[in-house]
């Protein structure tokens, strides 16, 4: 079943990298992790707000296809209440928050201070009902659920 494959997918990967994310050995730090891409900073950052992504661009207007597809997903479930980060701004959050998370490319996007993954693993749980159950969990209704009432008994 995909749906569960899907999930044991992200759980697999969630527990790879250890509850909060991220090494943090002291001195293993990258040495182009500054101010802003502290793992102290980046922790705050992503506990922040319930959904955080970083991306290259903007929501408004994104610079690259994998970061778009990220806006994209969220947009159809209607999430608008999110913190982004751009990381061509900063060099420094570009490096720090793949050494927090150990995940090599941007975007990234993060539910309740839990790394979760980039966009194919967004794509991923959008395509097997993932991402609404991970909503439902932060308060958030998915608009996908008004949407299927239709052809849905559920
Ligand atoms: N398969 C990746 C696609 C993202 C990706 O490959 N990102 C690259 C190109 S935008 C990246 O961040 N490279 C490192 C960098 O540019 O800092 C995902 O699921 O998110
Ligand atoms: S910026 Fe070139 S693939 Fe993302």
């Amino acid at each position: 079943m995909s749906a569960s494959l899907g999930r044991a997918a992200a759980a697999l990967l969630r527990w790879g990298r250890g509850v909060g994310g991220g090494l943090r050995v002291p001195g293993v730090r990258a040495a182009s992790s500054g101010e802003s891409g502290s793992a102290e900073h980046l922790d705050t950052l992503v506990k922040k707000d319930k959904v955080v992504v970083f991306l290259k661009g903007t929501p408004e207007q994104p610079q690259c296809g994998f970061s778009n597809a990220v806006v994209q997903i969220l947009r159809l479930h209607g999430v608008r209440d999110y913190a982004a980060y751009n990381v061509l701004d900063d060099p420094q959050l570009r490096q720090g928050i793949k050494d927090y998370s150990n995940w090599p490319t941007i975007p990234q996007v993060y539910l309740n201070g839990e790394f979760v993954g980039g966009c194919d693993i967004l794509l991923q749980m959008h395509q097997n009902g993932d991402l609404v159950e991970e909503l439902k969990k932060l308060g958030i209704r998915s608009a996908l659920l008004d949407e299927k009432t239709d052809q849905d008994s559920k």
